[in-house]
């Protein structure tokens, strides 16, 4: 891959992206595109930053907001999911692909179709459609380089391996989020505050909520089958709650590399745009000598019980990952409005799931099977016969 000089960036408001753009201001990039959803005042400060010849918003009405705002500067505004995909599609070196959720999908697969290799952080674009992905990247010779840290850590300690006969297990790290060692009890009278609280993350709430009810590391679980070609018997999650070791990978010869270093996702992120190269970065340099004890324990899927029901949509394959993403994401949704409890997001997610039939992984069939598994969540939400796990313990 050429050293890349220009980046469009997808989700640019959020927190992968406004750290996007500060790595890419860093090192010198030219931003190209941006695409975010609503928040139409951040958007119109980056374009007033960085000069992309595009953006876009999610729909017609922001986009109304960022013309009035923008009228003043030469930048082409689009609106909706073409929109979206449309800067996906646009003259760039790399498309970085930080859209929160399902809505990741399209603008993956149209950076792919038009040849456009991708950093993905949108972890759920592999998670809902990963057969569809990859294949798609292959035939295009598109590279996908991961920006999740857990899968830059295992691309980083990849480097130099000859192929996947010489991988025994990936070991995913898992911080075990706000509530490790709580009980049932406890966790079924946590609200949005105490769980927007990552230990050693600041991330957007969505991905924060996913990271307390360890799905976020069953949909991590997921990528990691679809980003290295391995079967879910070859990952390994492990809770080390300091975030220092931030993903390994054991050897043939029982060799285990692993990639440390602080939680800040900028060395990931930097490391998919300057990759297989490493430049300097601000980011702090680790200090071995105020770490303590780095811990290394089992998940409790008793109590965390999203994690097991990933795992289970992973053996079930086809359709199902996509019908709980969407549960999932709407489920959290719900939680943050307080509509359900905390323990409701795992059980809705496991029996929207549970649902679907696998069937054939085609984008209609994806966009069907999510838009199911939102509708059973909304409708058990709504009633208040008791028959759902409302508040369930
Ligand atoms: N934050 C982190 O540290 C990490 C995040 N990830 C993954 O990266 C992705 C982004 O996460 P994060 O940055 O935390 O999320 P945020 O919620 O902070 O940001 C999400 C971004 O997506 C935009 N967006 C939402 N809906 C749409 C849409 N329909 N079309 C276009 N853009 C949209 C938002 O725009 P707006 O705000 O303008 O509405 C915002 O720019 C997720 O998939 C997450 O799992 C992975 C590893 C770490
Ligand atoms: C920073 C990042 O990659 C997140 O996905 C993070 O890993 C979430 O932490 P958990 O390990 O708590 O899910
Ligand atoms: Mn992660």
């Amino acid at each position: 891959m050429m050293a890349v000089q220009s980046l469009a960036i997808l989700g640019s408001t959020g927190s992968i992206g406004t750290q996007a753009l500060d790595v890419a201001e860093k090192l010198g990039l030219r931003i190209t595109g941006l695409a975010a959803g609503r928040n139409v005042e951040e958007l119109e400060r980056q374009v007033r930053r960085f000069c992309p010849a595009v953006a876009a918003v999610s729909d017609e009405e922001a986009a109304g907001r960022l013309r009035a705002r923008l009228r003043d500067v030469p930048v082409e505004i689009l609106a909706g999911e073409e929109g979206v995909c449309a800067v996906a599609r646009g003259e760039s070196d790399l498309v970085l692909n930080a859209v929160v959720g399902m809505a990741g999908l399209a603008p993956t697969l149209a950076a792919i179709r038009a040849g456009r290799n991708l950093a993905l952080a949108n972890k759920e674009s592999l998670v809902v459609g990963g057969e569809l992905v990859m294949r798609l990247a292959e035939e295009n010779g598109v590279r996908i380089l991961p920006v999740d840290s857990e899968h830059s850590a295992v691309f980083q300690c990849l480097q130099g391996c000859a192929g996947r006969g010489e991988v025994e297990r990936l070991i995913l790290t898992a911080s075990g989020g706000p509530f490790f060692g709580c009980s049932r009890a406890e966790l079924a009278q946590v609200g949005p505050e105490q769980a927007l609280h990552h230990p050693n993350w600041k991330m957007g709430a969505k991905i924060t909520i996913d990271s307390a009810t360890l799905i976020n590391k069953g949909l991590e679980l997921i990528e990691a089958i679809w980003l290295f070609g391995l079967p879910p018997e070859k990952i390994e999650v492990v809770v080390h709650r300091q975030s220092i070791v931030h993903s390994a990978v054991e050897f043939a010869d029982h060799a285990v590399l692993a990639q440390l270093g602080v939680p800040d996702m900028r060395v990931p992120i930097q490391y998919a745009v300057t990759w297989p190269h490493r430049v300097p970065s601000p980011v702090r340099q680790m200090d071995w000598f105020s770490l303590g004890a780095l811990t290394f324990e089992r998940p409790d899927e008793d109590t965390f019980t999203g994690l097991r029901a990933c795992k289970k949509a992973i053996r079930r394959g086809g359709l199902v990952p996509a019908a709980l993403n969407g549960a999932n994401e709407e489920a959290v949704a719900l939680f943050l409005e307080k509509e359900i409890g905390f323990l409701d997001i795992a059980a809705l997610a496991e029996a929207a799931s549970d649902r679907q039939e696998p069937g054939e992984v085609t984008y209609e069939g994806i966009r069907k099977a999510d838009a199911a598994a939102r509708a059973f969540v909304r409708a058990q939400a709504r009633k208040a016969d008791g028959s759902v796990p409302r508040r369930a313990l």
